[in-house]
């Protein structure tokens, strides 16, 4: 059996990307643009006949509703969904909530970018009484411990397992597979994926909105590195101003 193919969806811009605040957990919602980008990313699904059998998600809302309104576009919005917290974005901790260009002013450049893109250098953890804990958040109840902050590394721990046995089974089996969810969970599947050194992952960043697809041999060996995003200007541009964030 072929096996299927894998579309990397990152949400469309949220309300704090758009004011530029350190979200992990936070559960904010798409600006008009994120639900446009959503709208764009599922007619370039349908363009080019690039249609999902299933759909992964987080917990998190930006995904979910990115998901949604990208599954409508292409007229998928019939097919089975999974969501999973292993999947949510890297916990941000004590940042989380924090404006990423004041953070950036005040700790300087090199701490801001250990603490944004290092593999393993994780933020100072949440308060368990920050307004941006998610320590009695209900949908995180079954989990033996919310987390109070993640580094990169984190992220890759608990989603590529999940992606090993939950996801990888689906392609192997020939399904089209849609995975909506967030800039840095992507970058730890990616980083999986690509098989990239955890040095270089810092240099990696995913422009919201725009499905990356990946293909595979009947090995299971992805056969276009790097993946292909189905609009690469934009792509280009998004993960250009992704990398930049942090300036005023
Ligand atoms: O704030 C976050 O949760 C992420 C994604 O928006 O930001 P960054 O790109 O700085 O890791």
């Amino acid at each position: 059996m072929a096996y299927g193919t894998l579309v990397l969806l990152r949400h469309g811009q949220s309300q704090w990307n758009a004011s530029n605040q350190f979200t992990g957990w936070v559960d904010v919602d798409l600006t008009d643009l994120g639900r446009e980008e959503a709208v764009r990313g599922g007619k370039l699904l349908a363009k080019e006949s690039i249609l999902p059998d299933v759909l992964y998600t987080s917990l998190l809302r930006r995904a979910i509703t990115t998901a949604n309104i990208a599954l409508d576009a292409c007229d998928r919005h019939w097919i089975p969904v999974v969501r999973h917290w292993k999947l949510n974005e890297r916990h941000y901790g004590k940042l989380q909530g924090l404006n990423k260009a004041e953070i950036k002013e005040e700790f300087g450049d090199e701490q801001f970018m250990l603490w944004r893109r290092s593999y393993d250098t994780p933020p100072p953890a949440i308060d368990a009484d920050n307004e941006y804990s998610q320590s009695s958040d209900v949908r995180y109840a079954d989990l033996p411990e919310v987390p109070l902050t993640e580094c990169l590394k984190d992220v890759v721990d608990r989603f590529i397992p999940y992606y090993s046995a939950e996801i990888a089974p689906r392609l192997a089996a020939g399904e089209t597979v849609m995975v909506a969810a967030h800039g840095n969970s992507l970058r730890a599947l990616v980083k999986h994926l690509d098989g990239i050194s955890d040095e270089d992952i810092a240099g990696l960043n995913i422009p919201t909105g725009i499905p990356l697809v990946y293909r595979f041999d009947d090995a299971g060996t992805v056969t276009n590195p790097g993946g292909t995003y189905l609009d690469p200007e934009a792509a280009a541009a998004g993960a250009a101003a992704v990398a930049n964030q942090g300036g005023k």
